[in-house]
């Protein structure tokens, strides 16, 4: 009796195993035969990524939910509302469905003293909680039009939203409140701005759909040792690969000029058009935008429900960009010396051996190639352990895992400390219990209630803010500042990580020397992102629109409300007054037909700014703050906790708090000068310090 339609649900369960069938048959399609080829407009972010076998399982049985929803609320509503489902969760549990893949949730121990690769076992009570692979979180339900999966549409007409394009077009020459500075004001710079992208790839990573996927079954009665995370399943999974692989899935024609057909596109197809007057597309008469759907999984409770996009890394600010998700990376990486991890020659980072194209550089995460000014970022890090490991044991094992631990330690100081205090102001980030020193104040303590997830407002919102301040042109700079190489942003990509070899303290000299860019989106992400040998390239801003609302992202007016405690109502696009300057309303107002139609991230560049040259706004830092407030009071092991399983002493925490960015870049480079503040850029309120005035940083007080 608490099952209302247990029959009809019986119906719709019995449909699962069809639906499971069906998903792989879509994957690939037999027809299908466009692909994107090397020398396509963002061919990186197309390209088929690693995703770990087993995995894969997850997703089709995923995808046996999503579509049991959909016959749920076709089949027995008959209407567009989104139905509360949840009355049916009951009457679907299948334990063939809902298994664990990878987390062995009754294996956690609660005395480890260190994290778990992955993420898994950070909480106790709910050992998948902000683990590799498991769903964004969410801070409002999703916004699709179908109410399960399909691209939110106008509130008022039920109409498709502008194309992302168009926004971009109108909206990325002007960032609200956003000035260029005067030389004598230090303001972030761009060596700050991508320690925001290495903070970004380590809380997520989405997937695209792939169109070649290995088809795995749990063989329950073999028993055989597949290693994942930390332990060892006891069953074996089969993988068939179908024998297509490699580049990802096309959805416009060839040179393109439109999008596919929707009977010969594969069905994760959301292409972008672009109208026909643009002023840059015009010259390749391209009206198409490749566009690939994000790969979904379960919610966290494995219940029927709209998709959930998943999170292919582990949100823990852990370091998960340097050490990797998996006990297999982890192997990779270990020279098995005095806790150390691999390096090459330059000591840059490792390279695949006998690579025949560049770049080969690898490490915990694949992204870190993107360009030479993240892989830099990377390879900081891994001096950073290299230099501590050997410092704290004599055995390889320990030296490696209180290596870890405190890298991660000193990295999460820095992000809380000394990177929030300037992207959300000082007293936001104190305000929000973010930033706080031990050693002077209660700094509170680990809260198992809070869910740690990765949010879709986040990752695929609000956090994203930072592409609209990229700029156009990276200049390398030798130690007097005298310019030694300028590239264009586009050019500065994965081929030209090589300059880490022989410009490594003029790169960061570079970044640390030049402000962010006040002056709108560059045309460098917005045109040329990964662009082809004729010089098209593919628009950042269209995607973050797009990825928005391919994640079900509710719009700008809804957080606006959460984030207001609702006693904001916004019925009218003059309820909108107060938050946005008269001309960045009447440009809104052009573009959307309704008030509440506005992407989330076009309101977060958009609205007013909270102090004079802050790079947010109110939404922002309240989407940004609750991500990080999230990160620390649901991360078991946040290195400020006096009462987890391996804490740092007093002494120990007190030296921490000493350490800073310039201490970091000169334990680490040959500079030997660098910014008090190094995520600012150098002024008369923020000068050039010698490093040899910088104390250095005290390991001997952690030696085990
Ligand atoms: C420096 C140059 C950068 C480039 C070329 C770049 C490019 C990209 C691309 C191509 C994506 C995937 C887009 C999609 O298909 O949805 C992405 C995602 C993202 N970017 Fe950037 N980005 C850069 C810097 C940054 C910075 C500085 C930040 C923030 C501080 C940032 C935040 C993000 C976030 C949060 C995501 C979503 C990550 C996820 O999958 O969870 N990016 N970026
Ligand atoms: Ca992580």
């Amino acid at each position: 009796q608490n099952c209302p339609f247990a029959q009809k649900a019986f119906y719709a369960s019995k449909n699962m195993d069809r639906a499971r069938t069906r998903y792989i048959d879509e994957l690939n399609p037999p027809d299908y035969d466009l692909y994107v080829t090397e020398d396509h407009p963002g061919f990186e972010v197309w390209a088929e990524g690693d995703v770990a076998y087993p995995f894969w399982d997850d997703f089709s049985r995923a995808r046996v939910l999503l579509t049991t929803t959909e016959i749920i609320n076709h089949k027995m509503f008959f209407k567009r509302e989104c139905e509360d489902l949840s009355a049916y969760t009951k009457c679907f549990h299948r334990s063939d469905v809902c298994y664990d893949t990878f987390c062995l949730c009754n294996e956690c121990n609660a005395k480890s003293k260190y994290r778990t690769m992955g993420g898994t076992c950070n909480n106790i009570g709910n050992p998948k909680l902000g683990a590799q692979y498991s769903a964004y979180g969410r801070i409002l339900p999703p916004d699709y039009h179908d109410c399960i999966h399909s691209e939110r549409r106008s509130a008022i007409s039920s109409e498709e939203l502008p194309s992302p394009r168009i926004i971009s077009n109108i909206l990325s020459q002007y960032i609200s409140g956003a000035e260029q500075p005067d030389n004598q004001t230090s303001v972030l710079n761009v060596f700050g701005s991508i320690f925001g992208q290495l903070i970004t790839h380590d809380v997520g990573s989405r997937i695209n759909v792939q169109r070649s996927v290995p088809f795995c079954f749990r063989q329950k009665y073999l028993r055989r040792n597949f290693e994942v995370n930390e332990g060892l399943f006891s069953f074996l999974f089969v993988c068939f690969l179908p024998d297509v692989a490699g580049p990802g899935i096309q959805c416009c024609s060839q040179y393109y000029t439109r999008r596919l057909s929707e009977d010969i596109s594969h069905p994760a197809c959301k292409p972008i058009d672009i109208p026909t007057n643009d002023t840059f597309y015009g010259q390749f008469e391209a009206n198409c935008l490749n566009f690939i759907s994000s790969q979904t999984t379960f919610s966290s409770k494995c219940e029927v429900g709209p998709a959930q996009q998943s999170n292919s890394v582990s949100a823990f600010l852990d370091l998960s960009i340097i050490y990797g998700d998996d006990l297999a990376t982890q192997k990779r990486l270990r020279s098995k010396k005095q806790g150390r991890l691999i390096t090459n020659a330059g000591n840059v980072l490792p390279e695949i051996p006998k690579c025949p194209q560049q770049p080969c550089y690898f490490l915990g995460d694949p992204r870190l190639v993107q360009t030479p000014m993240l892989a830099q970022w990377h390879s900081l890090f891994l001096r950073l352990h290299n230099l501590i490991a050997p410092q704290m044991s004599s055995n390889d094992e320990t030296a490696y895992q209180e290596g870890k631990r405190l890298t991660t330690a000193l990295y999460q100081r820095l992000v809380y400390n000394e990177w929030l205090p300037i992207i959300l102001g000082e007293a936001e980030s104190r305000d929000r219990q973010l930033s706080c020193d031990p050693s002077k104040e209660n700094c509170g303590k680990y809260d198992p209630s809070v869910d740690p997830s990765t949010t879709n407002e986040f990752a695929h919102g609000a956090f994203r803010w930072l592409h609209a301040f990229i700029p156009s042109t990276i200049n390398l700079y030798g130690p007097n500042k005298e310019l030694i190489m300028s590239r264009a942003f586009s050019d500065m990509n994965s081929s030209q990580v090589n300059i880490l070899e022989t410009n490594y303290d003029d790169l960061i000299r570079g970044t640390f020397y030049d402000p962010i860019n006040y002056g709108g989106w560059s045309p460098e992400l917005r045109n040329r992102m990964m662009r082809d040998s004729k010089g098209m390239g593919t628009d950042l801003f269209s995607f973050d629109i797009n990825r928005g609302r391919d994640h079900g992202i509710p719009s700008f007016p809804d957080l606006l409300s959460y984030c207001t405690n609702s006693s904001t109502e916004i019925n009218s696009w003059t309820d909108l007054d107060q938050y946005f300057t008269p001309a960045t309303l009447d440009t809104l107002q052009a573009v959307y037909s309704s008030h509440r139609d506005i992407d989330l991230l076009v309101g977060v560049l958009q609205e007013r700014r909270s102090t004079e040259r802050s790079t947010l706004g109110p939404t922002g830092i309240c989407i940004i703050g609750l991500q990080f407030r999230q990160l620390k009071y649901g991360d078991r092991f946040y290195y400020q906790w006096t009462d987890g399983p391996h804490p740092f002493t007093q002494p120990q925490l007190a030296e921490i708090e000493e350490f800073s960015m310039a201490k970091f870049l000169c334990s680490v480079t040959s500079l030997t000068s660098v910014p008090t503040n190094s995520f600012l850029t150098p002024s008369a309120t923020n000068p050039m310090v010698s490093c040899a005035s910088i104390p250095k940083f005290n390991f001997a007080l952690f030696a085990k």
